[in-house]
């Protein structure tokens, strides 16, 4: 199988061509298998790259752990940049079928400098049943969340996948690794979430580390800085524009005024390859 390997701001993944749909139905077991840092490729997730009969073309992704989540904001700027550079969609602004509908990614040329690509998002889900988090209707804005005996103020986002957002003091030395996955598994959220550690630095602009639904911590998360936005200008602690800085880099995010939210960030490329068994 020929696959290539790229990442956005350190959230990296193996895309595979798969045309003919011969490879999708294992998605959940090759992910598994391939995104194992010891004895697979390396990656946080697995791309397809699909026919599609509603848009010019499909992507599918499923996490390190076999889940399929409904979209990827990293994923699809690594998409987009390689749908246009090996010509299999031939124009800059792509319409990319996902399991949370179609999202727009738009190549910008920038020849002095790194690949960028803008995506819209879409509009971002509030309605606490459509996260999905128990409990009733409305929307989730400080709300407090009890967690294994403490308790945690939390917003929840879903950008077409599900997001709870945590507002900290100090994001640098938080324990995300010991509390991002109790709060992914709690039993408020039934197809679990990710969880979003976020310091609002000013108006302008946040800090973000997150812990992924299937994934654990990775470098950066596209829909998780969309949705940390969105929640950030909710409890009115920023402007609708904000650059969320990641452990990989940053992410320029605007919720705009027809309610879809624009996310900006690189495509790099790693390698490409050819797997063996
Ligand atoms: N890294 C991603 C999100 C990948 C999916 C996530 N783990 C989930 O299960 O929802 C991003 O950049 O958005």
């Amino acid at each position: 199988m020929q696959f290539t390997k790229m990442h956005g701001l350190g959230n990296d993944f193996i895309l595979i061509e798969d045309f003919d749909k011969n490879n999708l139905a294992n998605g959940a077991e090759l992910a598994v298998r391939l995104c194992n840092r010891k004895t697979g490729i390396g990656a946080d997730g697995l791309v397809f790259i699909l026919p599609s009969e509603t848009a010019d073309i499909q992507m599918r992704i499923f996490n390190p752990d076999g889940s399929e989540p409904e979209m990827c904001g990293n994923a699809i700027r690594c998409f987009a940049r390689y749908l246009y550079d090996h010509g299999i969609v031939k124009k800059q602004t792509i319409r990319v079928e996902t399991l949370a509908g179609i999202r727009i990614p738009r190549i910008i040329e920038n020849p002095a400098g790194e690949a960028l690509v803008e995506v819209d998002m879409g509009e971002p889900e509030l309605e606490r049943g459509r996260i999905p988090m128990l409990g009733g209707p409305g929307k989730v804005v400080a709300e407090p969340l009890p967690v294994n005996g403490s308790t945690y103020n939390v917003t929840c986002v879903s950008m077409g996948n599900p997001h709870c957002v945590i507002f900290v003091d100090n994001a640098e030395d938080y324990p995300v690794a010991a509390i991002g996955p109790r709060v992914e598994t709690h039993t408020a959220f039934p197809n679990k979430t990710n969880v979003e550690f976020v310091q609002v630095l000013n108006e302008n602009e946040v800090r973000m580390r997150v812990w992924e639904r299937g994934a654990g911590i990775t470098m950066a998360c596209g829909t998780g800085a969309c949705a940390s936005a969105v929640a950030a200008h909710l409890n009115g602690f920023t402007g609708r524009e904000v650059i969320v800085h990641l452990d990989g880099g940053d992410l320029f995010i605007r919720w705009a005024q027809d309610n879809h939210v624009y996310m900006m960030g690189p495509a790099a490329y790693v390698f490409k390859g050819t797997t063996l068994e």
